[in-house]
């Protein structure tokens, strides 16, 4: 068997109406290694799928170049012809044709085309796949006959039917009940450790990112805001969306901001002052401290001290493992802290927030 190839994507551009100064995606380049997955994150907006048409080929770039191995599938202005790629897609609904029965969905692409087959192998390969997709009992059901789940699994099926050299996954669990998709989720993270196909799969659910993909790219407004392992993402967001992503859930403006030797910052919140690595965020945004839930513990005494903050407590609610403590920092904002114990509304507290749970941005020149 041929060993998966790698997915190039270089200096990828493309613009919609002519939009010349705001381009869709600008500038795009990563590698996916051969067998691996690439997740896609961002916010609505940011080209996700834009990338994912110039990669199946319904669209050409308008600059830069897609290679799969050694075969070109994308240059500027071209693009080879979606049925020629060997590239296969899993949609976020479904798109599974309602008259067809499930046996035949899967074999949908091994019956026409480039991949058709004997009626042996084709029977052999629906088979397999089945299995795989644990579909045994539903082959001869058509799809409104068939759970939210199972439909999503056929559609798996048939796209993993023709052996692609490529999968792209487009937000395949998002219509999903929550449950579902987490048990999904981890399926399918199974399934595609288990493979040996170059995929990429965009999403804008962190938790499917990390279970799934071996890099992440972080893409915001078209461009690539960071790539790397899932792990080392986390460890060092380099944007406020890819913090509040990795669990930086609470927001403080700080009233001033020293920077400090060996890449950090220290900001002054309220009456208090905290430390943590500096990141420069996007021109003209305001200074932010952002802290992760984690890094807070909760002090009787209300003395400001350096990573200490007098704070008020404005709510507090039980979790079941412990209590979520929702604190006010008089004029720099709302912190939230996980706790043993409850801490009564109305309540001076003192927060000590480590700086390994601190990140502090302030806007590039
Ligand atoms: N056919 C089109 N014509 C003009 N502009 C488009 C077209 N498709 C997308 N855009 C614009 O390109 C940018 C990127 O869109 P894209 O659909 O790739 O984002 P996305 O990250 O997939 O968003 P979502 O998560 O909401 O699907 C947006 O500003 C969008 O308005």
């Amino acid at each position: 068997m041929n060993p998966s190839p790698d997915l190039d994507v270089t200096a990828l551009t493309r613009y919609y109406d002519h939009h010349r100064q705001d381009p869709a995606l600008d500038n795009i380049s990563v590698t996916v290694a051969g067998g691996t997955t690439l997740a896609v994150l961002g916010p609505s907006g940011c080209g996700k799928s834009t990338l994912l048409r110039l990669l199946a080929g319904i669209e050409a770039p308008d600059e830069g170049r897609i290679t799969l191995g050694d075969r070109d599938l994308s240059r500027t202005g071209w693009a080879l012809d979606p049925d020629r790629r060997d590239v296969n897609m899993v949609f976020q609904s479904y798109a599974l044709w309602p008259h067809l029965r499930v046996r035949d969905i899967i074999a949908y692409g091994l019956r026409h085309g480039r991949h058709r087959t004997s009626a042996a192998a084709r029977d052999s390969r629906v088979e397999e796949l089945v299995a795989l997709l644990h579909l045994e009992g539903l082959e001869d059901r058509r799809p409104a006959e068939l759970s939210g789940g199972q439909q999503q699994r056929v559609a798996i099926a048939r796209a993993l039917a023709t052996r692609p050299s490529l999968l792209l996954f487009d937000e395949p669990l998002s219509n999903l009940d929550v449950q579902l998709r987490t048990l999904m989720r981890a399926e399918l993270a199974h399934l595609l450790a288990g493979l040996d196909t170059t995929a990429v799969y965009v999403t804008h659910d962190v938790h499917e990112a990390l279970a799934l993909a071996d890099q992440l790219l972080v893409l915001h407004s078209g461009r690539v805001v960071q790539h790397g392992a899932p792990a080392e993402v986390f460890a060092a967001p380099v944007s406020p969306w890819v913090a509040e992503m990795a669990g930086f859930s609470s927001s403080l403006a700080p009233t001033d901001v020293q920077p400090m030797s060996g890449g950090h910052a220290r900001a002054i919140v309220a009456s208090g002052a905290l430390v943590g690595p500096h990141r420069m965020a996007e021109p003209g945004t305001a200074d932010l401290v952002l802290v992760h839930p984690d890094a807070v513990r909760v002090h009787e005494d209300h003395l400001p001290l350096d990573g200490r903050l007098p704070a008020l407590v404005s709510a507090c609610v039980f979790e079941g493992r412990g209590y979520r403590i929702l604190a006010e920092i008089p004029g720099a904002g709302m912190l939230t802290v996980l706790n043993r114990t409850p801490v009564s509304p109305g309540r001076k507290i003192g927060l000590e927030i480590a700086s390994d749970g601190v990140l502090i941005f302030t806007s590039a020149a």
